[in-house]
């Protein structure tokens, strides 16, 4: 096993899954994987391997913000071997043309978050982007699901709770979709370890309007997003 992740060589599927809640991995794993098998309950950040459409796939939890997520990200690519991470997150839309579970594929992350500042010595602003294959095939999923995925830029930020709201509404000013908290750091790694990585995100709320999924939702609910991630890892 890892530092952080109870399984052994060999029991992570290349393709893996990233929620930050452990529970909606659960789901994912009972939902949609034949033969589910758990693989780490470590700190209970769940992970699970099973087979979508014949192929191994795992689902493991990231938790909240990039600190946590760089740990699984970081030791499923240099532990064991993972090739694709797909993150299915929960995000806040900044942007007025998103409404709540609408789903978003990150083109790309900007961040307040300082991991890539320590990177890269403060002397480059780093832009960590999907991959364009993962990113083409999640579109021609969505289209093929019916589902009007948006594709477009979000931020990654260290604060849920911002203390400068303000700067949302700059980065909106700048085509900013949305907000969530792992996807820079996860853009970075896999491109450090030269691996593919795609953020797809649902809609849980609206920072300009005040609406909010509850946290079943947010758990249980994410269908088209789980759907779309799945058959992009696979394919
Ligand atoms: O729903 P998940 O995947 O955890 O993602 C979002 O939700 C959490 C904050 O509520 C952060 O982890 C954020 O990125
Ligand atoms: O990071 C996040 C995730 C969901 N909703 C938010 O407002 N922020």
């Amino acid at each position: 096993m890892s530092v952080h992740i109870g399984a052994e060589p060999g029991q992570i599927a290349p393709r893996v899954l990233l929620p930050g809640d452990p529970l909606r991995a659960k789901w994912i794993a009972e939902t949609y994987l034949d033969d589910p098998v758990c693989y780490s309950t470590v700190r209970n950040m769940l992970g699970f391997t099973g087979r979508y459409r014949g192929v191994e796939v795992s689902v493991q939890g990231t938790g909240m913000g990039m600190p946590s997520a760089a740990i699984y990200v970081q030791e499923l690519l240099a532990e064991y071997g993972a090739t694709t991470l797909i993150r299915v997150g929960s995000c806040g839309a900044i942007s007025d043309a998103l409404g709540l579970r609408d789903v978003v594929a990150a083109i790309g992350s900007s961040t307040d978050s300082a991991m890539n500042r320590l990177r890269f010595d403060g002397l480059i602003d780093y832009a960590p982007v999907a991959d364009f294959e993962l990113l083409r095939t999640a579109v021609d999923v969505a289209g093929e699901h019916g589902v009007a995925m948006r594709v477009g830029p979000i931020v990654a930020s260290d604060p849920f709770y911002h203390p400068r709201p303000d700067l949302y509404d700059r980065l909106a000013e700048h085509g900013t979709l949305a907000v969530e908290m792992e996807s820079a750091a996860l853009y970075t790694l896999a491109a450090k370890f030269q691996a593919r990585a795609l953020a797809i995100l649902t809609v849980s709320d609206h920072l300009k309007t005040g609406e909010h999924l509850p946290s079943a939702d947010r758990e249980q609910s994410f269908h088209q997003m789980a759907t779309i991630g799945l058959e992009t890892a696979v394919r």
